[in-house]
């Protein structure tokens, strides 16, 4: 069988190998939708109302651990070009999207099926995903796609515009905890990387995910969904959807944040069902710290009262201990909390 999913045509019946296993099945019940997301509006950040704007981020990613931002900055027209632009990259023939195939985590722009462990999975995820490097620009262009034709030149605009619109979330959040200027700037959001779910309709949604429940592990990630429903946040017990806005990013603190922060944001668990009718693309920012920087609680954040919880490691420790513990985060994070003394 084909490994890439949208090399296929006309799935009547659920492939076998995606058939969960029972007790991992999302089921047939209908989840609620999340009817009081955070919503921002940028637009008011930067006039008389940005004390409030950052106040109702920061309870935001106290409470929620996710909201959306409308008025962020991004044309509509770009928003939709780059949905389509990605739309005709995974239609694109099954000889040119092979070109990209790997499932090596060091290879900077790559397509592959559910996840990097396909081969060696018991089942699979019913998504592609396409992935790549977007900052600095000119480091990376190169090594992306050149169909279709205007891939490079509206992916690169966007890639330019989302890490604007990311930088300036970080420094409204750093602004609400209190932090010294250009806190985030440099090493702690030096990579962004580009990462595309698509998934093709699916026969039987309540047998399978589009993607594994999962917290984010980099410093803070943006999602911009296309028009079909799909992605679910775990909020107090209970899975709730997300019901795209066309016209909205949904941003979600990384488990770095969280760290940082102290504790004081939540980096939900978050996942993907999927549909039967419609084929889905969903476009994830990452913005993720550079290997070597020192990753700790900030200063402003702790006190004798109210201790430090985490110690100070890099995000390649990090990243190395997510991974070995089966990208559990609270698993990883217990192996970096300071033990009481
Ligand atoms: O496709 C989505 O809506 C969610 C993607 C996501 O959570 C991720 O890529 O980390
Ligand atoms: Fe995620």
């Amino acid at each position: 069988m084909e490994v890439l999913m949208s090399n296929w045509s006309d799935v009547q019946s659920m492939p076998e190998s995606y058939v969960f296993p029972p007790d991992k099945r999302p089921g047939k019940h209908i989840f609620p939708d999340c009817k009081d997301i955070p919503t921002i509006d940028l637009d008011k950040a930067e006039g008389l109302n940005r004390a409030e704007i950052i106040q109702q981020i920061i309870k935001a990613s106290q409470e929620f651990g996710f909201f959306q931002v409308i008025n962020h900055g991004v044309s509509e027209n770009l928003m939709e070009d780059t949905i389509s632009v990605f739309q005709e990259f995974f239609g694109m023939p099954a000889e040119y999207k092979a070109s990209f195939y790997s499932n090596d985590i060091n290879q900077s722009c790559r397509i592959y099926s559910s996840t990097l462990n396909y081969h060696k999975e018991d089942f699979h995820y019913w998504r592609d995903n396409f992935t790549h490097r977007c900052h600095p620009l000119e480091d990376h262009i190169q090594s992306w796609p050149e169909k279709p034709p205007r891939y490079r030149e509206v992916i690169g605009i966007y890639c330019v515009e989302v890490r604007k619109f990311l930088l300036r979330i970080l420094d409204l959040i750093r602004e609400g905890l209190g932090l010294e200027s250009g806190y985030f700037e440099d090493e702690l959001s030096k990579i962004q990387l580009l990462s595309v779910n698509h998934h093709i309709p699916c026969p039987d949604p309540s047998l399978t995910l589009g993607m594994p429940e999962h917290c984010d592990p980099n410093l803070i990630s943006m999602l911009h969904q296309c028009a079909v429903p799909g992605l679910q946040v775990l909020k107090d017990g209970q899975w709730l959807g997300v019901e795209p806005q066309p016209d909205a990013f949904i941003v979600i603190p990384g488990l770095q944040l969280k760290v940082i922060s102290n504790d004081l944001f939540t980096s939900p668990k978050h996942r993907v069902i999927t549909h039967t009718k419609e084929a889905r693309t969903t476009i994830g920012t990452f913005l993720i710290p550079s290997s070597d920087v020192s990753i700790e609680p900030a200063r402003a954040l702790f006190d004798t009262g109210n201790p430090p919880v985490y110690r100070a490691f890099t995000y390649k420790e990090f990243f190395s201990t997510f991974t070995s513990k089966g990208c559990d985060a609270a698993n990883a994070l217990g192996c970096f909390k300071k033990k009481l003394e």
